[in-house]
């Protein structure tokens, strides 16, 4: 198999690190162009052993999977790229936010299978969490064999496209919203007295703890909170000062926005 990535960023990286990491394929199936920096894929070629090239033909014929892995406005310049050059065989897996189908379609001018998927950068440690909808011009088998590659780096679901604008916000930014949270928690505890190396090491593995926790354990959120707050106890009083503000309101809001901008991206 051959996969390629137009773009090799944050998120097409922690992709094609995850999908290396899992063993599933040989870093030698992979390649690797971007823009212009050819310093970075050369740092990949080191690190990961993995190909790269700026030579559209070389990267484009008998390629299986062609991830499509720039920024949503640098999209034109990549059809402009490529759309002489794609072979009938290229089956194309977009990453970029809000950009619909019909357009990849449309600017690609080809009538090629399309995925698009809305990843999160979590795939660098095979976490990531995967929507992704197809063209209807994807065959069944390879459904199956992409669903493999997106199982490599995490769990994937499919949706209707229309949904991808609700699963970009809140598991494609997701992280971003999270961490957002924990630099406040850290901010917070660093005034508490402790020092900031100290905090900082210490949040960093509450915070895994408490993922291992939601994996390992059958019980809900709710109930895992229950079992640490005790009646009249340290952490019900602090769950009292968080509940005098609207915190599902702020997340609300988020996540609102997040689709918004999604939606607007679309347009
Ligand atoms: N960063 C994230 O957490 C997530 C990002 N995405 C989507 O992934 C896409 C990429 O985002 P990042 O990796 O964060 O951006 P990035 O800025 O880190 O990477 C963009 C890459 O595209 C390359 N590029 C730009 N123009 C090109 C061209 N004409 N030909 C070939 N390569 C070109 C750049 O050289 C760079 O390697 C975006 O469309 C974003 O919506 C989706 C889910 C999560
Ligand atoms: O911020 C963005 O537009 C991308 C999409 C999801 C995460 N990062």
């Amino acid at each position: 198999m051959k996969i390629v990535f137009y773009g090799a960023g944050n998120m097409a990286s922690a992709i094609f690190e995850g999908i290396i990491s899992s063993s599933l394929l040989n870093s030698h199936n992979i390649y690797l162009t971007n823009r212009s920096s050819e310093g970075q894929l050369q740092d990949f070629q080191q690190k990961l052993d993995i190909n790269y090239s700026y030579d559209d033909d070389e990267l484009l014929t008998d390629a299986d999977y062609v991830f499509l892995a720039t920024k949503p406005y640098d999209f034109d310049a990549l059809s402009e790229r490529i759309k002489d050059k794609i072979q009938p065989g290229n089956h194309f897996v977009s990453i970029m936010a809000g950009v619909p189908i019909n357009q990849i379609k449309n600017k690609l001018q080809m009538q090629n299978p399309i995925a698009r998927i809305m990843p999160n950068t979590n795939a660098q440690v095979q976490q990531s969490v995967t929507g992704i909808t197809f063209s209807d011009t994807f065959d069944a088998g390879h459904k199956a064999e992409l669903f493999k590659i997106l199982n490599s780096f995490g769990t994937a679901l499919e949706v209707e496209e229309e949904k991808l604008h609700q699963v970009t916000a809140i598991t494609g930014s997701g992280p971003a919203f999270l961490y957002y949270m924990y630099e406040q928690y850290i901010k917070a505890a660093i005034h508490m007295g402790l020092d900031k190396e100290h905090v900082d090491a210490a949040v960093r593995n509450l915070i895994i703890g408490t993922g291992h926790m939601l994996e390992a354990s059958e019980l809900d959120i709710e109930q895992l909170r229950e079992n640490i707050t005790s009646k009249g106890g340290t952490t019900k009083a602090g769950l009292d000062a968080l509940k005098k503000y609207p915190v599902e309101d702020i997340f609300t809001d988020c996540l609102e926005q997040a689709i918004k901008r999604s939606k607007e991206l679309s347009e």
